[in-house]
């Protein structure tokens, strides 16, 4: 069933009628996502190919406005996937989007997002590079029935305002398709970009080691793709390196993703990867979520290399390199990962906002006002470095650990992942850590008509209220997003979601008996918003 009313059938035509207000529904931040396919109850398919043909089209149209290429030149498009059970669906689609506004398709086939902006920098005109603007099909490590889409061009990947824009073009776009349908591209391109993408992944690895051929030689290294597209990490580029993956695990592609959800960020996926490094004797694991733009490592010794660890981790590395630099960080940061950024490793720690666009523009900008910054990464394992054009690359990211291995090798120091885990060495940790989701109810009465987001909001200014009137919670000085509040030996952080009617409240704290205080604290303000539901907090308060 379409989520969308069908028009009256008159004649023989049956387009459903799809008003603007659908096609904005379906803008999640800086990406687009829907439910592609039926068989989740109470989700009906809000991306039908329809509509994805019109967004192809909207893209083509806001590239052509934004290149304006003389008569002479066609643009190029390059379109990739993930493993998803709709990508070849969406793929087709999007294809005669594109071809019908008169851009040229190259299709890439499975990919990962990083790749997709690559192919709009690298320069090779025998596989059509740089292309002008590149589309993944991908709803990163959302459940299957969904699907979605990222755009990019040379200038990175685009924004909400952009978004906006290609989803009005759009609705306007769909008003004038007709029953006959688009017509399947005359000449469709088929290029395998991924090849070319490992192999720059493996050029960095051998330059690092000072162009040794095989620098992994000697490490084993377990990858879990969790069946997603990451897969290509094993094969293309760890063994070109020299290095072991037996008992690396899910590394086809499954789009009923049937062992764990492909998120670095998910208990369940990193107590699977850890499982794989004790079970081989691996010197390191290295999971990656469905699309690659994510990752996370556990070390030889089970230690998960994920969320703070990572940021501290790639701290290190990056501070190693530029002395001083600020590193760039989302909003749920610890404490004790600034102590370690300021103190132990000499940097400065600007904690931002979360969202990985919003991380990278941010470091983006420090540089152009005169601050330097090498890094930008959040705690969901995405992570962007200056030295490779801001590409938020979770496969990259695992490629500066891998570097690190192998210098330490070729240095006599050893294999194993030790040099990983003395780098987060002194990073402090607290005894407690939780991440509550406080749902807002968007039908209820006293929203009396007002947005999530303006709710969200006043439940933020009461907090604040109350945080202002009690001496012991002391308000962050400098803090971007939210109520950030230090108090009890540990910090909570209440904000709304990026995307959802949700106030996710972060509370980390040296016991849980003093993290409860904190969410005590959050509670008095909450209780008063009828339309928010407290019931997780309630629970966790009850001890
Ligand atoms: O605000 P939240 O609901 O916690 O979601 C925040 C997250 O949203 C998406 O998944 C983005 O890709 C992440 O970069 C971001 O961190």
């Amino acid at each position: 069933m379409d989520l969308f009313s069908c028009a009256a059938a008159s004649s023989a035509t049956i387009i459903p009628s799809i008003d603007k207000g659908a096609f904005l529904k379906l803008q999640n931040g800086s990406d687009i996502r829907g439910v592609a396919i039926d068989g989740v109850e109470g989700e009906p398919v809000s991306l039908p190919e329809r509509v994805t043909e019109a967004i192809a089209a909207a893209f083509a149209a806001w590239l052509l406005d934004r290149k304006k290429p003389d008569a002479s030149r066609r643009l190029k498009v390059s379109i990739g996937h993930d493993s998803r059970i709709s990508a070849q669906k969406l793929q087709d689609a999007v294809s005669r989007g594109l071809d019908a506004a008169g851009v040229d398709v190259i299709q890439y086939g499975l990919a990962s997002t990083p790749a997709m902006f690559n192919s709009t920098l690298t320069k090779n005109k025998d596989i059509f590079c740089p292309v002008d603007g590149s589309i993944m099909i991908t709803a990163s490590h959302l459940p299957y029935n969904r699907n979605g889409f990222k755009f990019f061009t040379n200038a990175g990947g685009l924004g909400k305002v952009d978004i906006k824009d290609i989803l009005e073009r759009a609705a306007d776009i769909y008003k004038n398709f007709t029953e006959e349908g688009l017509r399947d591209p005359q000449s469709v391109k088929r290029v395998d970009y991924m090849a070319v993408y490992t192999s720059d992944l493996v050029a960095a690895v051998r330059k690092a080691s000072g162009d040794i051929e095989k620098p992994l030689e000697g490490f084993h290294i377990v990858v879990d793709a969790g069946n997603g597209a990451g897969g290509f990490f094993a094969g293309k580029v760890l063994e070109p390196l020299g290095a072991i993956t037996s008992g690396s695990q899910f590394l086809e592609p499954d789009g009923t993703f049937p062992n764990h959800i492909p998120n670095p960020e998910d208990k369940e996926a990193m107590e699977a990867i850890t499982r794989a490094v004790l079970d081989n004797k691996a010197d390191l694991g290295i999971i990656f979520d469905t699309d690659v733009d994510r990752s996370a490592a556990v070390d030889s010794s089970g230690r998960e290399l994920n969320r703070n660890r990572l940021i501290a981790l790639m701290s290190a590395i990056v501070l190693e390199e530029h002395p001083g630099t600020t590193i760039v960080t989302d909003s749920v940061t610890s404490d004790g990962l600034t102590t370690f950024i300021e103190k132990k490793l000499g940097g400065r720690h600007h904690r931002f906002k979360r969202g990985y666009k919003n991380v990278i523009d941010e470091a983006i900008r420090l540089n152009s006002v005169g601050e330097e910054s090498h890094l930008a990464i959040e705690t969901s394992g995405h992570g962007a470095l200056k030295e490779n054009n801001w590409l938020d690359d979770g496969a990259y990211l695992m490629v500066k650990l891998l570097n690190k291995l192998a210098s330490a090798k070729a240095s006599g120091l050893g294999a194993g992942s030790k040099v990983l885990t003395d780098l987060v060495e002194g990073l402090e940790e607290p005894g407690f850590a939780v991440e509550l989701r406080l749902k807002i109810d968007q039908n209820h009465a006293d929203l009396k008509g007002g947005s999530f987001r303006a709710y969200g909001e006043a439940v933020l200014q009461h907090l604040s209220n109350i945080v202002d009137s009690d001496p012991k919670l002391e308000k962050a000085p400098v803090n971007y997003e939210g109520i950030r509040v230090s108090a009890f030996g540990g910090w909570f952080l209440l904000r709304l979601s990026l995307h959802d009617p949700v106030l996710p409240l972060n509370i980390e704290g040296p016991n849980k008996e003093d993290a409860v205080k904190l969410g005590l604290a959050v509670l008095s303000a909450a209780r008063e918003f009828p339309a928010l539901d407290t019931s997780a907090l309630d629970k966790f308060v009850q001890v």
